[in-house]
C-alpha cells in the first residue's frame, strides 16, 4: 500500500490557537504546517511557540521559518488574506485563526490565493458551505465544501452536550452561559473600545457578553433551531471555561441521575472529545485537556418539576484539536474522491 502523503496546512494567525495547532501537527505523523501568515515578527512568533509545550528546544528558528524536526513552517509578515500567497506553499488547506476574517469575501481571498479550502478557526459571519462539529456531523461534510468553520470552542462544548442528551430525552428550550476565560482582545485596563462593557478591565471584572453560539447552532443541530439563549461572562481567568446550561425537558419524571448516565454514555462512545469527572474540579483542572466537554456529573441538579442544570469545562485546546479533525476528515474525502 502507498504512504499517504502528509497533509499541508497554512495557518493565518498564530496566536493561542494556531500555536497549538502548530504543536498538535508536530506531534503527529500526518499533518505538516507549511505556511504561517502574522502580522507578528517571525523572532517573537518563535519565542512565544517556545514558552508554551514541554519541549522549546524542538522548535527552531531557521531565517524566517520556524522548523521543528518533522516540517518547516515558512514565518510571512502579512496582514491580509488577499496578499497571502497560499499557491506557493501548495496547502491543501489553509487555518483562518486571527478571529478578523470571517465573512466569504475574506475567505474568497485565501481561495482566490491558491488555498484548496479554507477553515475558520470561530464562527463564521455570514453563510458558508458548511459547519463541522467534531463528534456531531461530520458525515453532513461534503468534497466539494471550500469556506468551513469548525464552530468555535464554545458552540463545540454546547452542542456535544445537546446532541448527546437529544438522543434520549426531549429538551424543549434551554440557556447557555460560558464563564469564560478572557480573550486577547480584552484590555487589561480600562481601554475604550467598540463595545462599553468590554471596555473594562479584563483582569478585575466579570464581564457579560453576548454569545453568537445561538444564531448557529440551527446548522448543526436543526432541532434546537431558536430554542436556545447564549450569553458569556468574560473572567479573570487566563485558562479554562466552564459551560453552565440550564434545559427545561419535556420529561417531568427526567432526574439528575439519568442526565449522569446519558452522559457517561456519551463520554464512552466520543472518547477523546467528550469526557464525564465525577471529583469535585475547578477550571485549573481542564489544562492541558483535549477534550471538546468535560461534563461535570457533580454539577446536575433538578429545579421544580422539568428544568435540569448542568456544568461541563472545556478549553481551547479542545478546539485546536478539533479543527486538526476537521482537517483529516476533508483530506480523507479528497482521498476517496481520487480512489473513485
Ligand atoms: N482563545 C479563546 O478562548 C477564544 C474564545 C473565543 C474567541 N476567540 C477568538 O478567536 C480568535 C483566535 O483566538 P486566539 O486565542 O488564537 O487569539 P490570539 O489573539 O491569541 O491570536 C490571534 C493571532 O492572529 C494574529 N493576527 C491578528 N490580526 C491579524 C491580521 N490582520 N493578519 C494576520 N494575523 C493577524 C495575531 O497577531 C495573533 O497572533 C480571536 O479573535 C479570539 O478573540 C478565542
Amino acid at each position: 500500500m502507498t504512504q499517504r502523503k502528509p497533509i499541508r496546512v497554512g495557518i493565518m494567525g498564530f496566536g493561542q490557537t494556531g500555536r497549538q495547532i502548530y504543536q498538535l501537527a508536530a506531534a503527529s505523523d500526518d499533518v505538516e504546517v507549511v505556511a504561517i501568515a502574522d502580522i507578528g515578527k517571525p523572532e517573537i512568533l518563535h519565542y512565544l511557540l517556545c514558552s508554551e509545550g514541554s519541549d522549546p528546544a524542538q522548535h527552531r528558528l531557521d531565517g524566517n521559518f520556524l522548523a521543528n524536526d518533522r516540517f518547516r513552517a515558512r514565518l510571512m509578515e502579512i496582514d491580509s488574506p488577499a496578499e497571502m500567497p497560499w499557491d506557493i506553499f501548495g496547502v491543501d488547506i489553509v487555518i483562518d485563526s486571527t478571529g478578523k476574517y470571517r465573512n466569504r469575501n475574506y475567505m474568497e481571498d485565501h481561495l482566490g490565493n491558491g488555498a484548496p479550502r479554507v477553515l475558520l478557526r470561530t464562527l463564521p459571519t455570514d453563510h458558508i458551505d458548511r459547519i463541522v462539529i467534531s463528534g456531531i456531523n461530520e458525515a453532513s461534510a461534503s468534497v466539494s465544501d471550500r469556506m468551513i468553520s469548525a464552530g468555535s470552542a464554545t458552540t463545540s462544548a454546547l452542542a456535544l452536550l445537546l446532541d448527546s442528551l437529544s438522543g434520549s430525552f426531549e429538551i424543549e428550550c434551554g440557556s447557555m452561559t460560558t464563564v469564560h476565560a478572557f480573550t486577547s482582545d480584552q484590555a487589561l485596563q480600562d481601554y475604550a473600545g467598540s463595545d462599553f462593557r468590554r471596555s473594562r478591565s479584563a483582569a478585575k471584572n466579570i464581564i457579560p457578553n453576548s454569545h453568537e453560539a445561538s444564531l448557529w447552532l440551527g446548522k448543526v443541530l436543526p432541532q434546537f433551531e431558536g430554542k436556545i439563549l447564549t450569553s458569556a461572562l468574560n473572567v479573570p481567568v487566563q485558562e479554562g471555561c466552564l459551560l453552565d446550561v440550564n434545559l427545561v425537558m419535556k420529561d417531568d419524571s427526567v432526574d439528575a441521575e439519568a442526565i449522569n448516565n446519558a452522559m457517561r454514555a456519551a463520554a464512552a462512545a466520543k472518547p477523546g472529545i467528550i469526557g464525564a469527572v465525577e471529583d469535585p474540579i475547578v477550571s485549573s483542572d481542564v489544562i492541558g485537556s483535549s477534550l471538546s466537554l468535560l461534563y461535570d456529573t457533580k454539577g446536575t441538579i433538578k429545579a421544580g418539576h422539568n428544568t435540569i442544570k448542568t456544568l461541563s469545562w472545556y478549553e481551547n485546546l479542545g478546539h485546536a484539536a478539533r479543527l486538526l479533525d476537521v482537517v483529516r476528515l476533508y483530506s480523507s474525502l479528497d482521498a476517496q474522491k481520487e480512489a473513485a
